[in-house]
Formats: C-alpha cells, sequence, structure tokens
C-alpha cells in the first residue's frame, strides 16, 4: 500500500513548490496513475516515494513503511523503474538481472528460478546473452523492469514505463502491469499518455503545476464533470 498525506517538495531556489499538498492512497492489487503534462510534479512525487529525494513537507507510507525515517525498508519493498535508469554497457541481459537479485542478497538457486520465470514473462530470452551496449531501447526497458522485480516487492512504482517504445513493446509492458495487479501488487505508474489510462487504471490523480487537481475512477472523473470525451476532460483540468 501506499499512503500519502500533504506531500510536498520545494526545490531550493525555485519560488514554487513543485509538489503541494499532495494526499492519495493507492491499495494492493490496484493500478493508479499519475497523469499530467510535462513539469506537472509526477517525477519529482515519484522520486519521493522512492526515497531519492526528500520531501519538504507531508508523510509517505509505502509498504508500510515512512520514507524518510524508514528509508531501507521502503527501498527493499518497491520496484523502481524511471526513464533514465542505467543499463550497464558491457553486462548482458542476465548478468545486469543477476547482480540486482544478489544486491538484494537473493539465494543462488531462488534467484535462479525467478529469473528464469522473468526472463520468459518479459520475453527475454532471445537476448538474454545480448551486452547493453547492443541492445535497443525496448531490449533496455525490459531489462529495467525485471531488475525491479527480481526481489519480488509488493509496491511497483514506474514512471513513464512505456515512454519511447515501440507499440509491441508498449503492449508487453501495459501486459506485464496487468499481470502484476493481478497477483496483488500496489502498482502506482505516471504517465502522458490518456489511453495507457483508459486501459489500465483503476484510479487516476490528474496533475498540474504540482497539484493534484482531480483524482477517482475515470467514470467518477466522467461524470463528476460532466464530460465525456477524456482529452475533453484533460484539457480543461490542466490548462
Ligand atoms: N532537481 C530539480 N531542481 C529544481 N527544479 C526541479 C528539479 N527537478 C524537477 N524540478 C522542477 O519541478 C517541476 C516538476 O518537475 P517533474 O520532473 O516532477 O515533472 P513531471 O510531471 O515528471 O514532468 P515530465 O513529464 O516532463 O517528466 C518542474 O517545474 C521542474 O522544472
Amino acid at each position: 500500500m501506499i499512503e500519502v498525506q500533504g506531500l510536498t517538495k520545494w526545490f531550493r531556489g525555485s519560488s514554487k513548490a513543485a509538489v503541494e499538498n499532495l494526499h492519495f492512497t493507492v491499495q494492493p492489487g490496484e493500478v493508479f496513475g499519475l497523469l499530467g503534462p510535462n513539469g506537472a510534479g509526477k517525477t519529482t512525487t515519484l522520486r519521493m516515494l522512492c526515497t531519492v529525494l526528500r520531501p519538504s513537507r507531508g508523510l509517505a507510507r509505502v509498504a508500510g513503511f515512512d520514507v524518510v525515517e524508514q528509508a531501507a525498508e521502503v527501498r527493499r519493498h518497491i520496484g523502481f523503474l524511471s526513464a533514465n535508469t542505467g543499463i550497464y554497457e558491457r553486462m548482458t541481459a542476465w548478468e545486469m538481472v543477476e547482480y540486482y537479485g544478489q544486491l538484494y542478497q537473493i539465494p543462488p538457486q531462488r534467484l535462479r528460478s525467478r529469473m528464469e520465470e522473468l526472463f520468459a514473462t518479459l520475453q527475454m530470452n532471445d537476448f538474454r546473452h545480448r551486452r547493453g551496449g547492443e541492445m535497443s531501447t525496448g531490449m533496455k526497458q525490459k531489462v529495467s523492469i525485471a531488475r525491479a522485480l527480481v526481489h519480488d516487492p509488493p509496491v511497483l512504482i514506474f514512471d513513464e514505463p512505456t515512454v519511447g517504445l515501440d507499440v509491441l513493446v508498449q503492449r508487453a509492458v501495459l501486459q506485464t502491469i496487468q499481470q502484476l495487479r493481478g497477483q496483488g501488487k500496489t502498482i502506482l505508474f505516471s504517465t502522458h499518455i490518456l489511453r495507457e489510462v483508459e486501459k489500465l487504471c483503476d484510479r487516476v490523480a490528474i496533475m498540474s503545476r504540482g497539484q493534484i487537481v482531480a483524482c477517482g475512477t475515470l467514470r467518477d472523473l466522467q461524470e463528476y464533470y460532466r464530460q465525456n470525451d477524456l482529452e475533453e476532460l484533460f484539457f480543461s483540468l490542466v490548462s
């Protein structure tokens, strides 16, 4: 579960909060989307939840652990994927995922069977021995996803997981997220793609200029704002 209360981030030297007074919760078995245009504050929010950035104000608990007081526990219980997750040029797909599994101290036999499972579901066996420097964008993204999932965390936080991917890999990523929801994971992801929200999210928070301007199921929002056309709804809320 993810619980966020009054979460706020001011960057030094900036006259305005990048993220201001956010409140939301995400339950196990739920996909929650943060939808917003560039600069809305999505990445800053996710980075605070992943303990990469320290909140200026407010509280956030991830898998029951406070992101400031219990940052190490939070990191053990999340899988984080961001657009700029580094891929090592010289390591193969298998080696990179294995390396992360070792960092999480997964016993060798369990790690191997977990990796076989992940490589099969993410369709990575064709390139398991290919080095990072020779991978396509989609292959790199799958490696990043496998790394985020190797320790089987209960909470997944994905920052624009399909950005830059072709439609086939996009589809595979979205299907993976659906499967993870089926396994009862708590999933928070950011996007600026309305179609992904329609396809995947149980609930969505629409962000604009650091704030949540609307939150609920798509149906709730459509009814509340009396607007069935999601694109129109989105533009009216963020502009
Ligand atoms: N390290 C930083 N220092 C100062 N300002 C920052 C920093 N990181 C982000 N910001 C500012 O915070 C605001 C929110 O940025 P953020 O990256 O969270 O938005 P976003 O919704 O993820 O956008 P995008 O879709 O472009 O990734 C922006 O105004 C951005 O310029």
